[in-house]
């Protein structure tokens, strides 16, 4: 069977999952998600025109002064009147400028005895000077949030100030992982000869703790056919279903046809990379599934380029695939077989990037080492160092 390319693979799978439909979501929640439907701003900020600084609220024209104190504005609460020539108006950061009033002269600037103000140091120096316009951050309507933004703590801020409580973003998706192999037992657990610490289900928790989905690890199964269909029947109610284990040929690789006899269907498997070729991708009712190789380091490279991508994706992001960029190589490579090499790497003290000792399918020293992964396709020649090569940092 001819191995599916990379890029491919990632369409294929990426075209059987859309955004998941929006919900509710209170604005602490929305930090790492997107935005699929444009945000306006359902208020002007400021609202009035604010001083800026702690001081007198004066007419510009007036200076140098004096001046007769005939009020106090402060934050939430205006002064009820205007400045008329000759007055001024105590005034406290953030609180609305009195109307006639143009500029806030700051109080260590100014005398004050009694009503009396008097200038003993610098002069605002323009009309306008230590005031925050009416819609200067931003007016009634601006469009806060295009489509497609990445929600931080700075978006979240101008958001609540916009108006909003709550944003309409898609639901999160519910991942299930199970671990498959009757060599595996939960990490931690006392082992007998033969048996294995799972480390997959962890690790992919991990990769997922930073994406807005909800995770689920559903254990380990044994490499039963019976128990296998029965465990991923029972979990077609989750958008996601990943196992590992199991995905390749052997006479207990028992993945795909218990995906089958569950009632679910296979759309591809085995793509054309090195590690993680016996991905299979596929359905189970409504859940997407994604069969990830038993081998710890080809379960992180196919979860880098197929699950997190597909959590992205139905998550709203726009540009769902991992980055990838260009770096100077720190060593020669050897020329590349038929498969796309994702080779485990790490930045030297020069920036550049030099394939790790190390890269076993099994490997996980190696891969805990790895800082980024070098792309070299299928059927390249070597490379010299110095050669500019794909790069995707992990
Ligand atoms: N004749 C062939 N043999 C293999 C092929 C092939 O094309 N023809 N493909 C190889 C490739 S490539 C890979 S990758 C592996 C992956 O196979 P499976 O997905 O079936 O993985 P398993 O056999 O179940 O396990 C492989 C390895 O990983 C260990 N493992 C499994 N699950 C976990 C876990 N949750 N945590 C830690 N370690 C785990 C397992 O004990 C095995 O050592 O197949 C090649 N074979
Ligand atoms: O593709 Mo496998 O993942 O080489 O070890």
């Amino acid at each position: 069977m001819a191995l599916l390319p990379v890029a491919e693979a990632q369409a294929r799978l990426l075209a059987m999952a859309a955004p998941l439909p929006p919900e509710e979501t209170a604005l602490a929640e929305t930090a790492g998600r997107w935005v699929t439907r444009e945000v306006g701003a359902l208020r002007s900020q400021p609202a009035a025109d604010l001083s800026a600084m702690d001081g007198y609220a004066i007419r510009h024209a007036d200076l140098p002064g004096p001046w007769t104190v005939i009020g106090e504005s402060a934050a939430g609460a205006g002064f009820g009147g205007a400045v008329a020539p000759g007055e001024a108006v105590r005034i406290y950061t953030g609180a609305p400028m009195p109307p006639g009033a143009d500029c806030v002269v700051i109080q260590e600037e100014v005398t004050r005895e009694g009503q009396r103000l008097t200038l003993s140091g610098e002069e605002p120096g323009y009309p306008g000077r230590n005031v925050r316009k009416a819609g200067s951050d931003f007016s009634e309507g601006f469009p806060i949030l295009p489509t497609g933004t990445f929600l931080t703590a700075r978006h979240v801020a101008l958001t609540a100030l916009a108006g909003h409580g709550a944003l309409r973003l898609p639901r999160r998706p519910r991942i299930a992982l199970v671990s498959t192999g009757s060599e595996l037992v939960p990490p931690g657990a006392p082992l007998r000869p033969g048996q294995l610490p799972a480390s997959n289900a962890v690790m992919l928790q991990a990769m997922l703790s930073g994406l807005p989905c909800e995770t689920s690890d559903c254990g380990i199964i044994a490499d039963d056919l019976a128990t296998l269909t029965g465990c991923f029947r029972d979990l077609d109610d989750h958008d996601i279903i990943v196992s590992t284990g199991g995905a390749s040929v052997g006479d207990h690789d028992l993945v795909k046809p218990a995906l089958e006899a569950a009632g679910g269907s296979i759309d591809f498997w085995k793509i054309r990379m090195r590690p993680g070729k016996p991905l299979i991708c596929g359905m189970n009712g409504k859940a997407l599934f994604l069969g990830l190789p038993g081998n710890p380091v080809s379960a992180f490279v196919t979860a880098h380029l197929f699950l997190l991508p597909l959590v992205r994706h139905m998550a709203g992001c726009p540009a769902p695939l991992p980055d990838r960029r260009e770096a100077v190589l720190g060593a020669d490579m050897p020329a590349v077989g038929g498969r796309d090499d994702y080779v485990r790497a790490a930045w030297d003290a020069e920036g550049r990037i030099r394939p790790l000792t190390q890269q076993d399918s099994a490997a996980t020293l190696g891969l805990s080492m790895a800082e980024a992964l070098i792309l070299r396709p299928a059927a390249s020649p070597a490379a010299r160092a110095g050669e500019s090569v794909a790069v995707l940092p992990i």
